[in-house]
């Protein structure tokens, strides 16, 4: 599509091989929420966002795509359980000149009072692989795949929370697996009062992948 304007990929050279042992190297599924955001830009921009939060940030590519994209008029806010994700999302953010706010916390407990009814966009790249349930939170690279049963265990655990986060034009961006049963999970947020479309889907390897984007229902009516 001649029209849709490219984010360009942020560069990571901060990333040390060190880092790769305690957090998410960014791979197909971060790429796909890049390659999901640049086709919705036009969306997000016509609702001049005031702040955008990433849930799990890893490295930080995804915000730091996004926010290069966007420029610095937004506020860059980022959430992750791994607080040597938090060190590496801000780097990425400063060596590609964009400012990135951390919070260690579970989900969004932490900055979920703060940001009530103010996030414009709000992003989540879960670990959504099919796992035992003891193997989440295992250490810090289970964090980054283990999703429990059916996947499922830790996004659900956010979607209760987006209702009260989402500012009224805000849009919540998802990667899913087709394990983790993407029907249900937009039967689901339907239940919370939202709508849904699938943004972008691809096969990457073994993984069939997806990007749920959801919004306040009377948004899209
Ligand atoms: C699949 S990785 C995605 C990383 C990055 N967003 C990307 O797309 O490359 C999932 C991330 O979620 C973080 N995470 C896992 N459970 C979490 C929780 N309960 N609260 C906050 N972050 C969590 C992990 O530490 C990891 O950085």
């Amino acid at each position: 599509m001649d029209n849709v304007e490219k984010i360009k990929t942020p560069l990571f050279s901060n990333i040390t091989s060190e880092d790769l042992e305690h957090i998410y190297e960014p791979y197909e599924d971060s790429f796909l929420l890049i390659d999901a955001l640049e086709k919705d830009l036009h969306m997000i921009r016509e609702r001049q966002p005031s702040v955008c939060l990433e849930v799990g940030s890893g490295s930080g590519v995804v915000l730091t795509a996004l926010a290069s994209a966007l420029g610095p008029r937004c506020q860059y806010r980022a959430t992750d359980i791994n607080p040597k994700a938090c060190r590496v999302t801000r780097e990425t953010g400063k060596l590609n000149g964009v400012q990135i706010e951390t919070t260690c916390t579970d989900l969004v407990s932490a900055v979920q009072d703060e940001l009530k009814g103010k996030v414009d966009v709000l992003l989540f790249n879960p670990p959504y692989v099919v796992t035992p349930s003891d193997e989440i939170g295992r250490g810090d690279l289970e964090h980054t795949w283990a999703g429990g049963e059916r996947g499922r265990e830790v996004m659900d655990r956010l979607f209760p929370c987006v209702n009260s986060l989402l500012s009224p034009q805000g849009l919540f961006y998802l990667v899913a697996l087709k394990e983790n049963d993407p029907d249900d999970i937009c039967e689901t947020m339907t239940k919370f009062g939202f709508s849904n479309t699938t943004l972008l889907a691809r096969q990457t390897g073994p993984e069939k992948l997806c990007v749920l984007r959801f919004g306040h229902k009377q948004l899209f009516e």
